[in-house]
């Protein structure tokens, strides 16, 4: 028999399994909430007008080979990210305190950056938001550091619980890692206020701890890549230290293509090339050296003005296109008189909303009506569209009424 029989059936993801199971569902009405995946309002997928462009630009030049990057990853794409998260006036970019590392989309820009504290920083207790992505405290505890919580959602309020989060930070050892939705918060829709991340930037600044930022919504919660950046870039400009993992799974809608960056910045140039050394040897042996197309798409883009606006202009009607469903499933369940206060929906931003209903009602949802979503209550906005708006409504209020 088997030298693998005693090995056990893995459950599925608790986000990637839903998509798992609408798949499976024949229904003609079912809908998938779940995945953080942009549809349009025909609800496909969305391919950039200007990646589009970028690829034809790649496939025609000749010049293009398909040689190995080198650990690091494709060099204009490094530089151009950290540009695009630190500001292009950042003082760390131009006194070269940087060390960027191509990853393998955000997830692989968190484990490589796990993997480097675990080895080289004298704290191996990361603190993370409760709730927060559920693949963070599986990625950290793979990598070999111990995530700890820190309050930060009030179901009560179904915002911030910012007392909760200065009281658990304040009480966390100098030196802890903190880990930090840099915006769009998943699956919460809560961020901090400009006021508040001053606050948390001093808080962490005065126990020494650690700030390591999780960027995979830049420019897709507010529309701005650069209003989406601040609360990294306050951080950047008090010359302290902090580690930033970019995804452009969703702003550019490169997903499948898995392109992201690890950044860390540094008190001095000479600190940040000795640390890029030994990002260089944890990738080596994890998966030697990054995949060089998606890469050069951003790249292609990134650095010529014009593709970087028409960028811009695409990402700013995907992001405006998820608020007016915020505004629309709202408005449908005010006129369906649906019990509750809903404004919750309007307030959030990014990519989801926290609807604080129970797996009860999520399970009631999906069995009744075919509605896909993660059994914490997180719909992606991305997901609906004008038509099916309504049948979202309907579920909800059947399993509220
Ligand atoms: C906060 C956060 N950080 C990192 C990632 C990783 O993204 P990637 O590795 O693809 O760049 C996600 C994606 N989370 C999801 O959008 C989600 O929560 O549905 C989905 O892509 C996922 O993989 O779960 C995320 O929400």
């Amino acid at each position: 028999d088997s030298v693998f029989a005693n090995i056990a059936k893995a459950p599925e993801d608790p986000i990637l399994g839903v998509t798992v199971a609408y798949n499976k569902d024949s229904s003609p009405i079912k809908l998938n909430l779940g995945v953080g995946a942009y549809r349009t309002e025909e609800g496909k997928p969305l391919v950039l007008n200007v990646v589009r462009r970028a690829e034809q630009l790649l496939v025609n030049d000749p010049s293009r080979v398909k040689e190995y990057l080198p650990i690091t990853g494709l060099a204009d794409f490094n530089k151009l990210s950290a540009k695009l998260i630190f500001g292009a006036d950042s003082p760390a970019i131009q006194e070269n305190r940087v060390a960027t590392v191509q990853c393998l989309s955000g997830t692989g820009s968190l484990r490589v950056g796990a993997e480097f504290l675990a080895k080289h920083y004298h704290q191996n207790s990361i603190y993370i938001p409760q709730p927060t992505w559920g693949n963070h405290p599986k990625v950290f505890t793979m990598a070999g550091l111990s995530p700890k919580y820190y309050r930060y959602y009030d179901p009560e309020t179904r915002g911030l619980n910012f007392q909760g989060l200065l009281e658990d930070l304040s009480s966390a050892p100098s030196g802890a890692i903190v880990l930090l939705h840099a915006c769009a918060h998943n699956p919460t829709g809560v961020d901090p206020t400009v006021e508040q991340w001053e606050q948390i930037r001093q808080l962490i600044r005065s126990k020494g701890l650690l700030p390591f930022f999780d960027s995979a919504y830049q420019g897709f919660a507010s529309g701005s890549l650069d209003a989406d950046a601040q609360s990294v870039r306050i951080f950047v400009a008090d010359g302290g230290e902090c580690l930033a993992a970019q995804s452009y799974a969703k702003n550019m809608g490169l997903y499948g293509e898995r392109v992201g960056a690890l950044s860390i910045v540094c008190r001095t140039a000479d600190v940040a090339s000795r640390v890029e050394s030994q990002l260089k040897l944890v990738i080596r042996p994890m998966y030697s050296n990054p995949p060089i197309h998606g890469a050069s798409i951003v790249a292609t883009i990134l650095k010529d003005r014009d593709m970087y606006n028409e960028w811009t202009i695409e990402l700013k009607a995907m992001a405006d296109r998820i608020i007016s469903m915020r505004q629309q499933l709202f408005d449908a369940l005010r006129d369906r008189g649906t019990p509750g206060d809903w404004s919750h929906i309007i307030k959030q931003i990014g990519m989801f909303t926290f609807t604080g209903l129970n797996t009860e009602q999520v399970a009631f949802m999906t069995k009744e009506y075919h509605i896909y979503m993660t059994s914490d209550g997180r719909i992606s906005m991305a997901g609906l569209s004008s038509r099916t708006v309504p049948h979202l409504a309907d579920a909800i209020h059947a399993a509220v009424t």
